[in-house]
């Protein structure tokens, strides 16, 4: 049987503490272990203010939008998305399952604790290890059947939820297909090899319902530190209009990603960094948090197969207007999606640089 990457985590069992988010309720202080900074107003989250820097909205029905969401890849890593056929309704019934689940009281929420070695179900974000102050955060991941773990949240209502995120992933997955087709003509990939694996239903794929609690001090606090997807894409739906994403472009800074009325933000992750050979930015992003109101997000990674190779695509002529474009030298070894996880859990950020070509 082809290899999962639910398995890669397996190497790298992480300690409890790494794994169970603590009660935000019963907090009405920052605890210590929680507090990133010392300066109240500024610092930590101290976004741009150019007038340019807004990440672009595209509307898949525009004639262009291959073309434009190419350009948005290219310099920034990332946009908005409009005009997709995911139908609101099924936005929406994710969102409140997702409220649903994060309403539980912690002691339920425990029953369907991620293992150690595990990489589906409830607790902190998985990257938490390579911080030495926790997250403002809560999440819970899918990765296939969903069913055991929502099981013990709702021993007699698991299905909603089940059929409800089975669904809104079958729908994620038509969309992705849909926009890497876009993106590899755009970086003039068409060799069968390189392709065939689109819509083979041995896609790696994983959803990410994140919570962000109120929070007592949110200048102080982090809601998700920054990093890169280890996805080929992100396709990611902000619920209820609430900020807190912010991405990071060089020579401007933060910015921060405003949510748009049923729109998701797609993002660049590492995997088609590497594809792109580093044409395309894998972007930074992080997440701030606030006082008045729990913060939600869904986010849908998408990546080739386990044992699908990812080898830099070298650009058949130079792009002068493109930083990384037109090199005609590989910067990253080939490398196997499964090993590339595996690395990542591991080495964090250090992944890429571990694969890079001197
Ligand atoms: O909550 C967000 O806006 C971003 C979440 C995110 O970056 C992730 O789940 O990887
Ligand atoms: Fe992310």
């Amino acid at each position: 049987m082809a290899p999962t990457l639910s398995e890669v985590y397996g190497d790298h069992p992480l300690h409890l503490q790494h794994i169970i988010p603590i009660d935000f309720n019963s907090f009405r202080s920052l605890p210590d272990s929680h507090v990133w900074s010392q300066t109240s107003d500024d610092g930590l989250f101290s976004s741009s203010s150019l007038p340019s820097s807004s990440l672009p909205v595209i509307d898949l029905m525009d004639p262009n939008a291959s073309e434009l969401i190419g350009q948005a890849c290219e310099s920034w890593g990332a946009f908005q998305l409009t005009g997709h056929d995911i139908p609101m309704k099924l936005i929406d019934e994710v969102d409140s399952e997702a409220r649903r689940l994060f309403a539980l009281p912690a002691d339920r929420k425990m029953k369907a604790l991620r293992s150690p070695g595990g990489a589906a179900g409830y607790g902190v974000a998985r990257i938490s290890p390579f911080f030495p102050k926790n997250m403002w955060h809560e999440g819970f991941t899918i990765m296939g059947c969903s069913k055991d773990h929502a099981k013990e949240l709702w021993p007699h209502d698991y299905q909603r939820f089940c059929e409800t995120m089975e669904e809104y992933e079958k729908q994620m997955k038509d969309l992705s297909h849909h926009l890497v087709r876009m993106i590899l003509n755009y970086l003039n990939i068409f060799k069968d090899e390189q392709v065939k694996w689109i819509g083979s239903t041995m896609e790696s794929t994983a959803l990410q319902l994140n919570s962000y609690p109120c929070c007592p001090e949110p200048n102080r606090a982090m809601g998700l530190a920054p990093h890169t997807d280890t996805s080929l894409i992100t396709l990611l739906h902000q619920t209820q209009m609430i900020s807190g994403l912010q991405i990071h472009k060089d020579g401007v800074g933060w910015v921060p990603v405003h949510p748009v009325s049923g729109a998701f933000v797609v993002n660049v992750g590492d995997l088609l960094h590497i594809l792109s050979n580093g044409r395309f930015p894998s972007v930074l992003h992080r997440v701030t948090v606030n006082q008045t109101r729990q913060r939600f997000s869904v986010a849908y990674f998408y990546s080739p197969p386990a044992d699908f190779t990812v080898s830099p695509q070298l650009s058949p002529k130079p792009l002068s207007s493109s930083p990384g474009g037109g090199e005609q030298v590989a910067r990253y070894r080939s490398v196997m999606v499964e090993e590339y996880s595996g690395m990542k859990a591991k080495y964090y950020q250090k992944a890429l640089s571990l694969i890079k070509n001197n």
